[in-house]
């Protein structure tokens, strides 16, 4: 008689991914670890305060930035995953007003490349903000299926642009990276340690409540010593932690508008997912810092951040109710490395990354990018 064929063994990551991208019934989240609410679940996991570099910015730099002086940031580590630091919101009052319209309105701009180049013609992808505003003010009214081209915005590639279909970065393949995003992300790479880091290749994730990112490990930079950044606007995420193996079971966390999220060390190579979007814990249609202002005393003069009109907050706002935005910030090449001249040549610096790719997420053989649920 043959042998039965058996199914493949569902690893835990991805049946924790079903769980939590599942819609009926939604999963229950309180093993869903909040950094903001620790005296209620600190103990799922191991969670201790990180020690930041207190002295590797000062608090003119980093109000510059638009980030409270590093002292007053709550930064957290979890037992187990050296190298990954959690912040919890650094930004001032009406500061992530600035990164959110960049994402918006600044960073889909040519030269940089996004999703809809793939089928669009140049002329059609100009000018995103401008061709979905008016639609985006008026959206409450709209029937559903009219989104805006802003709406159908997946993902933008800043600096060293990813290449999707080879998974590799390129000498001839870039554009200036931002210098207002590189800025932010310097600071706090030096707050945690990383003071040479450079901010060489960005990708911004756009996602809705029906967007998802498949399990990945980002591991195309040539410098892998150097950090891996992640800020997040907008409604909440339930980000899935994992382990080196695809298999391991992950640890579900909340980020929230104005969490940063540093993936260094081991940590920099863990397998990681979003399988869900969810509102934001106020349950309201913005989180309750992005209804804050400026300061009237914020330096608006000397700073980086550039103070948002009404009308373009309007217009962010109107995208936000059912968004988040995400911006991972990468150093590609170590200091005084090149590209490597034959397609194959191995040049990581970090003996972390020898062996086998593990990109794979779920058999494409890809690094996922964000998609909706159909
Ligand atoms: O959206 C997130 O929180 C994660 C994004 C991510 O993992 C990536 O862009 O590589
Ligand atoms: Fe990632």
């Amino acid at each position: 008689m043959a042998a039965p064929v058996l199914s493949p063994v569902e690893d835990a990551f991805r049946r924790l991914f079903k769980l939590y991208r599942r819609k009926q019934p939604l999963a229950e989240l309180s093993g869903v670890l909040d950094f903001n609410r620790l005296e209620v679940n600190g103990s799922i996991a191991k969670v201790h305060p990180a020690k930041l570099n207190q002295s590797s910015v000062s608090d003119q730099d980093t109000q510059r930035a638009g980030l409270q002086p590093i002292s007053k940031w709550k930064a957290y580590g979890l037992e187990g995953y050296p190298g990954f630091v959690f912040i919890s919101n650094p930004f001032l009052p009406g500061c992530q007003h600035h990164w959110v319209k960049q994402c918006l309105k600044l960073y889909p701009q040519k030269p940089n490349i996004c999703n809809l180049d793939m089928h669009m013609t140049s002329e059609e992808t100009s000018d995103l903000w401008g061709k979905s505003r008016e639609q985006l003010r008026h959206k409450g009214s709209r029937k559903r299926e009219s989104r805006s081209l802003l709406e159908k915005l997946r993902w933008v590639t800043l600096g060293y642009h990813y290449n999707w279909d080879t998974k590799r970065y390129a000498s001839d393949h870039r554009s200036p990276f931002p210098t207002d995003l590189a800025a932010l992300s310097e600071h706090v790479a030096a707050a945690c340690g990383f003071s040479n880091f450079k901010a060489e290749a960005g990708i911004l994730n756009y996602y809705h409540f029906d967007s998802s990112l498949g399990i990945h490990v980002d591991e195309s930079e040539l410098d892998l010593s150097q950090p891996l950044l992640s800020f997040s606007f907008g409604h909440s995420s339930i980000f899935l932690l994992g382990g080196l193996k695809r298999e391991e079971t992950p640890l579900p966390m909340f980020m929230h508008s104005g969490d940063i999220m540093v993936m260094s060390g081991i940590s920099r190579l863990l397998h990681h997912a979003v399988p869900r979007i969810v509102p934001c814990p106020e349950g309201t249609a913005l989180p309750y810092c992005l209804t804050l202002s400026l300061s009237e005393d914020f330096p608006t003069g000397s700073s980086i951040i550039d103070p948002c009109s009404e009308v373009d907050w309007e217009t962010c706002a109107a995208y936000l109710h059912d968004s988040r935005i995400n911006m991972t910030v990468r150093q590609v090449l170590g200091a005084g490395q090149t590209f490597p001249t034959q397609p194959n040549q191995e040049t990581c610096t970090w003996k972390g990354c020898e062996g086998s790719p593990q990109q794979d997420s779920e058999g494409t053989g890809k690094r996922l990018k964000v998609t909706d649920s159909s």
